[in-house]
């Protein structure tokens, strides 16, 4: 069945229909307030308001077994300001169950072995992102949820955590990006474009723009609007 979301008193995503494939980057795309935290929300198993069926992994979304098997950042940063980003991998590592071997490894994953031992408060806005998208790695997950992971990055620190999203796609990982600025589509495997809690498009970005009839994405987004407004 297909999901629908209320929040207060408004359904804020109608009858959506979608899979998300392991190996690849899928690109969750639309304007601010479309329902794009909302719909992360649901697949990690937070939201509430939620009917129809949602599994991820063959399990309902959200169920105990799924819990290690799915890494989530949000737009709140989720490391400590006064630990440094081995202190908090190990920390997080200690609260998860997981080996402790996991920090480097996840340390190094996110390229922040030169900064390992440095307080999180004195990192950059894009060296902290890599410091909670260091914690979702840990326990090695087969779904990573990033809500806008590289909102107020510089263009190199994009395209270094993109390169990222690509190489934990490539061991098998399903890995789910969203983003309101329609210039990362361009780096995703395959496109969910959103709009007021439906989706207007699905597919991958040569797909969508051809069908669109334009070269790029922005401008497919668009047309696909007044289309539908047409
Ligand atoms: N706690 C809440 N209670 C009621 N409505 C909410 C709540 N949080 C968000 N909403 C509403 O749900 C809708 C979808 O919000 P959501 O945060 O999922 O959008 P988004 O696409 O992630 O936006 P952004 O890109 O700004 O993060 C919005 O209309 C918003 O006003």
């Amino acid at each position: 069945m297909s999901l629908t979301v209320v929040r207060g008193r408004r359904e804020v995503l109608h009858g959506l229909d979608f899979t998300i494939p392991v190996g690849q980057v899928t690109g969750l795309l639309g304007p601010s307030g479309c329902g794009k935290s909302t719909l992360m929300r649901v697949l990690v198993g937070v939201q509430a308001g939620v009917s129809g069926t949602v599994t991820v992994f063959g399990e309902p979304a959200g169920s105990k077994t799924l819990r290690h098997r799915i890494g989530y950042v949000t737009q709140a940063p989720s490391v400590y300001d006064d630990l440094s980003v081995a202190e908090n991998l190990a920390f997080f590592a200690r609260v998860l169950g997981v080996d402790k071997a996991e920090v480097a490894r996840c340390i190094e994953t996110v390229d922040l072995v030169d900064h390992a031992d440095d307080v999180v408060a004195r990192l950059s806005g894009g060296q902290r992102s890599r410091a909670s998208l260091a914690v979702a790695l840990l326990g090695n997950p087969s779904m990573l949820v990033l809500d806008e992971p590289t909102v107020g990055l510089d263009p190199v620190l994009r395209e270094d955590l993109w390169t990222t999203f690509h190489e934990l796609a490539d061991t098998g990982v399903a890995v789910l990006v969203s983003s309101h600025v329609m210039d990362e589509a361009e780096r995703c495997d395959r496109l969910l474009l959103m709009r007021d809690g439906v989706f207007i498009a699905d597919g991958t970005p040569t797909e969508i723009k051809e069908k669109a009839g334009v070269d790029d994405i922005e401008q497919a987004f668009l047309a696909i609007v007044r289309g539908e407004a047409a």
